[in-house]
């Protein structure tokens, strides 16, 4: 079955389109790697596939349901969380939120069940040593982990990513790209992740997206990592480069000599 199913999908903010006749179908535990520049309509049709956005017209199914209906199926991600950060909830309370929260009902006291899958999640990304410390003081690689192991408590089968690398260190982003690459590997979750930097999940995406408010490509990442394809939307100086096996997309390297000429 297909994950998600956009035929001729636009997306509007106030009667302005923002995304423009969509068509791509992504199949059941399939990753998708969502690139474009700033003001793309990345995050906006993130949203719309979680249902949190729904002024948009043509046909959208998530597991053949139109997202509003799809709800308990996706655990979305966004891009700056927005836990008040002088809250001073454990990283283990932080994950058990996604448990209760998804039942639609909050108990003062978390059930043992939460807690126990709360427990799980965070050892399935690596933070058992953590569980009791106070998320405000996680390192950002690790605040990333928890999130990821908040939106798996409800078991998803898609999970919707915005920007999981962003701020993040170099190491942090190996980090985190490690455990979504185990989330695919050992849990088979579909997901779609936006990201700028597509470099540290090359391996992990089936499909990549380019978008630029219209779809500008959409394929494997052999297909879609080309020079003519990349440099369309980020400009002459993108390259994709392969190293061994892998591909890495070089965007926007632009050299200023000393006299201020562009090369
Ligand atoms: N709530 C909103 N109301 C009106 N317009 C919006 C709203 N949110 C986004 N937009 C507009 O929709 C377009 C797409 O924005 P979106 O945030 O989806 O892009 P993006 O690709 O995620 O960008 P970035 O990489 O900067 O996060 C932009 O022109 C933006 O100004």
């Amino acid at each position: 079955m297909e994950a998600v199913i956009a035929k001729n999908v636009s997306i509007y903010y106030n009667g302005q389109k923002a995304v423009e006749e969509l068509s791509f179908k992504l199949e059941e535990e399939e990753t998708l790697l969502l690139m474009g520049p700033n003001g793309a309509g990345k995050t906006t049709l993130l949203r719309t596939i979680a249902g949190f956005h729904k002024n948009y017209g043509g046909e959208l199914l998530v597991f053949n349901k139109p997202p509003g209906e799809a709800k308990e199926l996706i655990s979305y991600v966004p891009q700056s969380y927005s836990l008040n950060e002088r809250v001073p909830l454990k990283a283990l309370e932080v994950v058990a939120i996604g448990g209760i929260y998804k039942k639609g009902f909050v108990h003062t006291k978390l059930s043992k069940e939460v807690c126990q899958s709360a427990e799980e999640a965070l050892e399935f990304v690596g933070l058992s040593q953590v569980k009791d410390k106070p998320f405000s003081e996680l390192s950002g690689g690790q605040k990333q982990r928890v999130l990821l192991a908040r939106a798996l408590i409800s078991n998803p089968r898609l999970l919707l990513l915005d920007e999981p690398l962003s701020a993040l260190d170099p190491s942090a982003r190996v980090e985190v790209a490690n455990v979504l690459g185990k989330i695919k590997q050992e849990k088979g979750i579909s997901m779609i992740i936006t990201t700028h930097d597509v470099n540290p999940l090359t391996e992990i995406g089936d499909k990549v997206m380019l978008l630029n408010r219209r779809l500008v490509a959409f394929g494997t990442p052999d297909e879609v990592l080309r020079d003519e394809i990349i440099s369309e939307v980020y400009g002459p100086f993108s390259k994709a480069v392969r190293v061994g096996n892998r591909l890495y997309c070089i965007i926007g390297d632009v050299h200023i000599h000393k006299g201020g000429a562009r090369e």
